[in-house]
């Protein structure tokens, strides 16, 4: 589902004189439906980069990246805007939503967004808020004001709303209790029995322990240092 091929990125520091930092070379890896694959490899070594790059947000210097039948690293905007509204799901780390649309429409926005009928989307936005433990009371309200925690488990929530092909989750159960971060787990196994394709960064051992089929290190595609 998920395809790289020969990916290299490095940075342009503009601000310095134009350096040029190459930090990645040669990545290459498959996921295939219903596999997670986790990112492991020292901080600063090209985790979140490399994330980034499948999700369409740095540009690949070469190779390829292909989501489905969509190659990222040459994609047009409006064929990534597509992938990911249909095909590949980000569960980055914070919410970021439009003030004022109601928590419960917040959750359901993906599966709107694919046209799926809005009493099914609201069913899925509301259970999945249950399962979260956000409390009913509210739901009927403006994420923007809820404590961090409640608003991680709002974007966990719209995550998992819409059944992507494919996934990307960024430290999922990043400071959530043992309640939450038990569902959230569920949640990862059971897109994966749906055959969701998924790389996510764990830093939490126990948890890439039991959801990765496999881990890949991306210092492996750290580029040789120039002496
Ligand atoms: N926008 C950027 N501009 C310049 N350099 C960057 C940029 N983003 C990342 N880097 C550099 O790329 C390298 C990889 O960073 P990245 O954040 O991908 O590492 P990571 O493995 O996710 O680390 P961590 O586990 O600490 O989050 C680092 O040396 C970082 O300084």
């Amino acid at each position: 589902m998920i395809h790289l091929e020969n990916v290299s990125k490095s940075f342009t520091l503009h601000n310095q004189g134009a350096a040029v930092i190459p930090v990645m070379a040669g990545a290459t890896f498959d996921v295939a439906p219903g596999e997670c694959v986790a990112l492991i490899g020292n901080s600063g070594a090209g985790k979140s980069t490399l994330m980034r790059m499948i999700y369409g947000n740095y540009l690949s210097q070469s190779g390829r990246i292909m989501v489905g039948d969509v190659d990222v690293a040459t994609a047009e905007p409006r064929e990534i805007i597509a992938l990911r509204r249909a095909t590949l799901g980000y569960v980055s780390q914070f919410l970021r939503v439009v003030p004022r649309v109601p928590t419960v429409e917040v959750v359901a926005e993906p599966l709107l967004s694919v046209g799926t009928p809005k009493e099914v989307a609201f069913a899925r936005a509301r259970d999945l808020l249950a399962r979260l433990n956000i409390p009913e009371t509210l739901w009927s309200l403006s994420p923007t004001t809820f404590s961090g925690g409640e608003q991680q488990r709002v974007n966990i929530a719209r995550g998992f709303a819409h059944t992507y092909p494919a996934m990307l989750l960024d430290e999922p159960t990043a400071s959530l209790d043992a309640t939450n971060r038990e569902t959230v787990l569920t949640l990862i196994e059971e897109a994966k029995a749906r055959g969701v394709a998924i790389i996510g960064i764990f830093h939490d051992a126990p948890a890439r322990a039991r959801v990765a089929d496999r881990e890949i290190d991306v210092s492996d595609f750290t580029p040789a240092k120039e002496v």
